[in-house]
């Protein structure tokens, strides 16, 4: 297996506060990690390092060969990798069919216009097929406010897909979903093309088990285990970590 993404011994300080320490991970071509960990263990902080948000403290970050940590955001977006982000970026004021088109146009920095594209535009094109891969084409006229919860964060899985990447950052992609949304995202989720490398931070460990190929946790900052879904639903460290002392897989 190909490793596109090594991060090597990276840190993120705030003052005194070591949110992420010395952390070290690889992701391979066309896998599935997931990242879990309680409140604050640093998942975020995680991504927005590898995303580009912030610069590591210290250590480095490389992609498909080349090193990364200190471009920003949008230059590792134009080297393939996006992120869908904790808060909602959908415009709820807009139809769906317009957030998906502004998410393409985003792609193509300082080509911004107000001029209404028509449906013929290659960005519209553009738009109107990630929208039917991710099954939301019917609700392209729909203004984004009219969509349930589930529907929402398929476009946001939708918009992040925009930029074609080759690594997609998701971000508690099943966040507020009732339990019934929630089969249909995985299906999205395992559905998506192997072509993408995937890393999501998911608190819900069901979720989280059918989609991962691996698993990390993440506590106070470090990654405390590894390991496959498998061994993840089996192990008394994540339990004791992730659960509580409940031990209850349920309340995840
Ligand atoms: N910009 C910042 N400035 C100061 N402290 C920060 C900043 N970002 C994160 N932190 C702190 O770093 C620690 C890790 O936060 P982070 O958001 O990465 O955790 P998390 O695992 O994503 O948690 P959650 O599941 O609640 O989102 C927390 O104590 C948080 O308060």
């Amino acid at each position: 297996m190909t490793a596109v993404l090594k991060v090597d011994c990276v840190g993120a300080t705030f003052g005194s506060l070591r949110a992420v320490r010395d952390v070290t991970l690889q992701a391979h071509a066309g896998e599935r990690l997931i990242i879990l960990g309680t409140n604050g263990a640093g998942k975020s902080t995680l991504f927005n390092l590898i995303a580009g948000d912030i610069l590591p403290t210290y250590g480095s970050i490389e992609w498909r060969g080349q090193p990364i940590q200190k471009l920003s955001a949008h230059e590792r977006t134009r080297l393939g990798i996006s992120r869908s982000y904790q808060t909602s970026r959908v415009l709820h004021g807009l139809s769906v069919a317009d957030n998906m088109y502004l998410a393409v146009q985003g792609v193509h920095a300082g080509r911004f216009s107000w001029r209404v594209p028509g449906a013929d535009h290659p960005w519209r094109k553009k738009a109107d097929d990630t929208l039917s891969r991710i099954g939301l084409r019917d609700v392209g006229d729909e203004l984004a406010s009219n969509l349930s919860h589930g529907e929402q964060r398929q476009l946001e899985i939708a918009m992040a897909l925009a930029s074609d990447p080759y690594m997609l950052l998701l971000d508690e992609p099943a966040a507020g979903l009732s339990p019934s949304e929630r089969p249909g995202l995985v299906a999205l989720l395992r559905g998506l093309s192997r072509d993408v490398t995937m890393i999501m931070i998911e608190h819900d460990m069901d979720v989280a088990l059918q989609v991962a190929d691996r698993v990390l946790v993440m506590h106070e900052g470090e990654i405390m285990f590894e390991g496959t879904p498998e061994e993840t639903a089996a192990s008394p460290l994540v339990r004791s970590l992730y659960l509580g002392s409940s031990g209850d897989v349920d309340a995840a």
